[in-house]
């Protein structure tokens, strides 16, 4: 029985890439996830096992990466004409290229201000926080005779494209990471805090929403304002800002991952990689959690 080779294609899906230009002191962030797909005269490649006609779906990655470095992103469509007339035009077999992107929007984070670090508008030129992944949550026990309320939030990210160092760690013979003194540190953060309210009689009951409210802004505030040695360092300083900033909370658990962003090496395609353009992984990745509570009072709020 004859076969047919139908439509195929192939490229690399989700290349997840941040693209960092970095004007003085006000950065701005592009942030993609690039699928290309490539079809032509592949025949061969699928049927005689030839791959002279092939362009590696590596090479269609770093293609991506170079083309966010070499010509900037523009807007995704002005990227992705880029890069589908590059295949096309500059790369024989290829006939047809499909780029799909997905863009990530973050919004500067604004803040009351400190010396030196801050732009216009009570703008931070380097803190951004992602747009529309948030979520909100509440949790209430009552067991007849007091209220246990926790409050919290999910699926708040946030970036620092500078103002972040990590080194002087331990190092044995398994560590290959290399020291870090201008890294992106960016997190999703899970937090959850707990009133000291307990519905006692004549005890006034907190402004929920205001409260909600008041400490996210601390947490995005303390996280812009911390020039940081570490995410856990950065973690303390959100959660004694709650702690000192909103006298209703007594205890806050945060869950920081450390979004790795890994400056991309383009030295094998001679390009220079000024702390630009980082791929943007998602696992495994580092997770930091803890919790800051006043002294005297007991934690409470489960470390799961
Ligand atoms: O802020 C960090 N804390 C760590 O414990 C750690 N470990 C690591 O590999 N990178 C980082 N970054």
């Amino acid at each position: 029985m004859a076969h047919v080779l139908g439509q195929n294609q192939y490229g690399k899906a989700e290349t997840r890439l941040v693209r960092i230009t970095r004007g003085g002191t006000r950065h701005e962030v592009k942030d993609l996830s690039v699928s290309v797909a490539l079809s032509g005269d592949l025949d061969d490649v699928h049927l005689s096992g030839s791959n002279a006609n092939c362009l590696p779906t590596d090479t269609a990655k770093n293609t991506c990466y170079a083309f966010a470095k070499q010509y900037g992103i523009g807007s995704a469509e002005e990227y992705g004409i880029r890069l589908a007339r590059h295949f096309v035009d500059d790369v024989e077999p290829i006939h047809r290229a499909r780029i799909r992107i997905e863009e990530y929007f973050w919004d500067r984070i604004r803040t009351p201000g400190a010396q030196g670090r801050f732009i216009g508008s009570e703008e931070v030129g380097h803190s951004f926080v992602r747009r529309g992944s948030e979520v909100r949550t509440a949790e209430v026990v009552w067991d007849g005779s007091a209220l246990q309320v926790v409050s919290g939030l999910h699926g708040l990210v946030v970036m620092n494209s500078t103002d972040s160092e990590f080194w002087g760690y331990i190092k044995d013979r398994y560590t290959t990471l290399q020291e870090a003194y201008d890294r992106v540190l960016a997190t999703e953060v899970t937090a959850r805090w707990r009133h000291s309210f307990t519905g006692a009689p004549g005890q006034p009951e907190p402004d929920w929403d205001a409260c909600w409210a008041e400490v996210r802004r601390h947490l995005l505030e303390a996280f812009a304002e911390t020039y940081s040695y570490s995410l856990q360092q950065t973690l303390h300083a959100m959660g004694i800002r709650v702690l000192d900033h909103v006298p209703g909370v007594d205890e806050i658990r945060l869950q920081l991952p450390n979004k790795h962003h890994f400056v991309v090496d383009m030295a094998p395609y001679g390009l220079k990689n000024e702390n630009e353009v980082f791929f943007a992984a998602d696992r495994p990745y580092g997770l930091i959690e803890g919790t800051v509570h006043r002294e005297g009072t007991v934690p409470v709020i489960p470390v799961d």
